[in-house]
């Protein structure tokens, strides 16, 4: 590739291209490829694989903005990303690509934009708050013993989820949980599995493992079937009584449409399950851990919230409607940056279907894949400043008006961009910022050992903390 930049980011070696340097750093692969991609003029790096497999990884918004939106055709998902996932996923909107994504896109698409959804989802959560998660507050508060922050919005997110798409509710969180139980452990399972299969240095290896249904391969098959099993029994008593049928919920909405064989609908409901499940109780998991080392940060959103509550007459544990969350521009700006610093889906790829130049002069050949990097790109100097690993909720206010301003989705991808943008952003948001008032209202978290050290991370699909947060709960006293 006579016009590829000289500068090619990653160490390679003769024969071996970045083998040797990705499996040195395969357990560091975000801080790796951060490192990398900051010092290379465009932040934008060739990876070099023994045999034909090339790709590279940016963090260069004006390539994001290319891959993602300007040749959008031009990147697919790609039959690689997809035949990984597809035993679990199917061809839900997550896992497919061209007409069959675009079907699905349009009416989940509609359906996002509707009031009832949201106000559907708005109150489950705040059911969910009321009747869960505050009395497990309490307890531990009382109890004084310490709790994993991380599992119990894991949990509060799985039943969330569930119930807006298919209307049931698994009890993880606080219920007896005992079918449902099974299912989000078969369900968290085959999620990490599944992405497991990426980080294969020979992509072929899973292959010959399911081939002799071999270790994690024979794990990953039992879980998918537990996970598919439990959905098809919802699916099937669903469309039985379809007539009479006037749930909120998604699989409601899209069976409705008539479109759909039972097997897509599960791949459907699989699907927004999987993108609803683990990113909003990562994003917060971080969140609560930014703001122990943050106290003025979390003094402003308790100023914000009280301000909004004394407009509005409320006492403190009254559910926020839909219009009080959207006043909370300042609650909105702090956790968008705890995202900048720790975006729950830290990397994305896609596949190249023609020789293509990007913006930056970088060639991509077809068939290589073109990994965009958001969590690089929260820690690149040339897109936000010198002070870009500070956490800094202000960077998002607009000047004077105290509002929290819109940031370009290519600059910060966290919710992806272009035609395939995150459908659940809003939802997201919405779900978020409730659960963060209804909590930080009520209660403080002392954030056990090291607050200032970040802690490790787990890379699955979702950027999980290791360990988990381990917090003690104390009930806030409002002067
Ligand atoms: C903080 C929370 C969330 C973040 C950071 C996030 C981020 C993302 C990202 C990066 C993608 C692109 C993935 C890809 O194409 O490879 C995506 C897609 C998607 N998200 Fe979210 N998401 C969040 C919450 C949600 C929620 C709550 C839902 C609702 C069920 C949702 C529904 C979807 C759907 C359906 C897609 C696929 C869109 C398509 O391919 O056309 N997301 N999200």
């Amino acid at each position: 590739y006579p016009n590829q930049p000289k500068i090619t980011g990653f160490k390679s070696y003769p024969l071996l291209g970045t083998l040797p340097e990705f499996l040195k750093n395969r357990h560091r692969f975000l801080d790796w490829t951060t490192g990398v991609l900051s010092a290379t003029p465009s932040n934008t790096a060739v990876f070099r694989r023994p045999g034909k497999v090339h790709g590279i990884i940016t963090a260069n918004p004006a390539n994001v903005e290319h891959v993602l939106k300007t040749n959008f055709e031009n990147y697919p998902k790609g039959t690689k990303f997809i035949s990984l996932l597809e035993d679990f996923l199917g061809r839900g909107i997550f896992n497919s690509d061209g007409d069959l994504w675009r079907v699905q896109r349009k009416t989940a698409s509609y359906e996002f934009n509707t009031k009832s959804l949201r106000n559907f989802v708005i109150d489950t959560a705040t059911v969910e708050i009321r009747t869960r998660l505050v009395p497990i507050l309490e307890k531990a508060a009382e109890s004084g013993r310490v709790l994993d922050v991380q599992d119990m919005l894991e949990r509060f997110a799985f039943d969330n989820i569930c119930k807006v798409a298919f209307n049931v509710d698994p009890g993880c969180l606080g219920g007896d949980g005992t079918a449902g139980g099974e299912f989000m452990r078969a369900f968290e399972e085959a999620a990490t599995l599944s992405s497991g299969r990426f980080m294969y240095a020979f992509h072929h290896l899973y292959k010959i493992k399911k081939y002799f249904n071999m270790g994690s391969e024979h794990k990953l098959m039992k879980s998918i079937a537990t996970v598919h099993e439990f959905a098809d029994k919802i699916i099937k008593s669903r469309m039985e009584e379809k007539s009479e049928n006037k749930d909120e919920d998604l699989l409601s909405r899209f069976i409705g449409t008539d479109k759909m064989s039972t097997e897509l609908l599960r791949d459907v409901v699989i699907s927004f399950i999987l993108a609803g499940r683990d990113t909003t109780s990562s994003a917060l998991t971080w969140f609560f851990w930014v703001l122990a080392s943050n106290p003025e940060v979390e003094k402003k959103i308790l100023n914000e919230l009280e301000t909004i509550r004394n407009r509005n007459a409320k006492r403190i544990g009254d559910a926020y409607s839909f219009e009080e969350l959207r006043e909370m521009h300042y609650l909105h700006a702090a956790i968008s940056e705890a995202m900048r610093l720790y975006p729950p889906v830290p990397v994305d790829t896609k596949a190249c279907l023609n020789d293509d130049v990007m913006p930056d002069g970088t060639f991509v050949a077809k068939e290589w894949f073109v990994t965009y990097h958001t969590y690089a790109m929260g820690r690149m100097e040339s897109i936000w400043g010198s002070d870009c690993c500070e956490y800094k909720p202000d960077r998002w206010l607009e000047n004077g008006t105290g509002f929290c301003r819109q940031e370009s989705p290519f600059r910060f991808p966290v919710f992806h961009a272009g035609p395939r943008m995150c459908l659940g952003k809003d939802m997201a948001y919405n779900q978020m910022k409730s659960i963060a008032a209804s909590v930080m209202e009520r209660f403080e978290f002392d954030v056990q050992g090291d607050k200032e050290t970040s802690p490790g991370h787990l890379l699955s699909l979702t950027l999980r903390m290791k360990g988990g947060l381990a917090v003690k709960v104390r009930e806030r006293c409002m002067g």
